[in-house]
């Protein structure tokens, strides 16, 4: 997907202009494009409470519900004079939950992905290891001790006539000793509309997650470095 950053600069600005920041006279203004091509905003709004004032981050992902859901794919927040503001500590855990690692954050001089503003995260996925929440998918308990080991496999499938995402979690990968010792697949996932889904379904089970498009071209999906034979790291907004 292409990321419109003039766009969404200028949304964050118009949705900046209606802040309501007495206290602070701060105000900021947000926006985000979500995977299915909307864009949603947000703007800070305080309270006679000082503490408990809602960031421009906070109303941006309460729009993002309001208006569909979806996942942010890149976010834009803007101070009074324009220029990016970086998000709170807060609104970082706020905006992984709904983007993930890979979502940008726009930054001078470059954009940032939420892996770089706030790494090693704790996540849904974390929750999902020890109580099993129903927020991502889970790891079926026969396979518990796989969890963190293998590799998986994201790929497009076809299901009625549609193309879909899917993914299987095979034993090999890590260790070239366990690769040897271990081959054969451990479960196969169900269908997603996006690869990412498929992604995040993977993160759940290992760091090593390949993503294989339709022509057969791999990328890296995983933590760290693409290893060898993999000649780039994934992008988002591959479909
Ligand atoms: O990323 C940020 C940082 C700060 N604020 C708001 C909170 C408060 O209303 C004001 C001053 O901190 O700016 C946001 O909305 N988003």
């Amino acid at each position: 997907m292409e990321i419109d950053w003039a766009g969404l600069r200028t949304a964050a600005i118009e949705a900046m202009r209606h802040a309501y920041a007495p206290y602070s006279d701060f105000p900021v203004g947000a926006a985000g494009l979500v995977d299915d091509g909307r864009v949603v905003v947000g703007c800070n709004v305080e309270n006679a409470s000082y503490g408990v004032g809602l960031c421009a981050e906070c109303g941006l992902v309460s729009s993002l519900h309001a208006t569909g859901g979806g996942r942010l794919v890149a976010v834009s927040c803007v101070d009074a004079t324009g220029e990016p503001c970086m998000p709170c500590g807060r609104c970082r855990q706020l905006l992984h939950e709904h983007g993930g690692p890979e979502l940008l954050v726009a930054a001078r001089p470059r954009p940032l992905t939420m892996n770089e503003l706030l790494p090693r995260a704790f996540g849904p996925a974390d929750l999902a290891k020890v109580n099993g929440s129903v927020t991502v998918p889970e790891v079926p308990t026969a396979l518990a001790k796989w969890r963190g080991r293998g590799t998986v496999f994201v790929h497009p499938d076809l299901a009625g006539g549609e193309t879909v995402w899917t993914a299987y979690w095979e034993r090999s990968g890590g260790s070239p000793a366990e690769s040897d010792a271990a081959k054969g697949v451990l479960e196969e996932g169900p269908n997603f509309p996006t690869a990412a889904e498929a992604v995040e379904w993977g993160q759940v089970r290992t760091p090593r997650i390949v993503v294989v498009d339709a022509d057969g071209g791999l990328t890296w999906a995983g933590e760290g470095a693409p290893p060898e034979g993999i000649p780039a790291r994934w992008e988002r907004d591959q479909r």
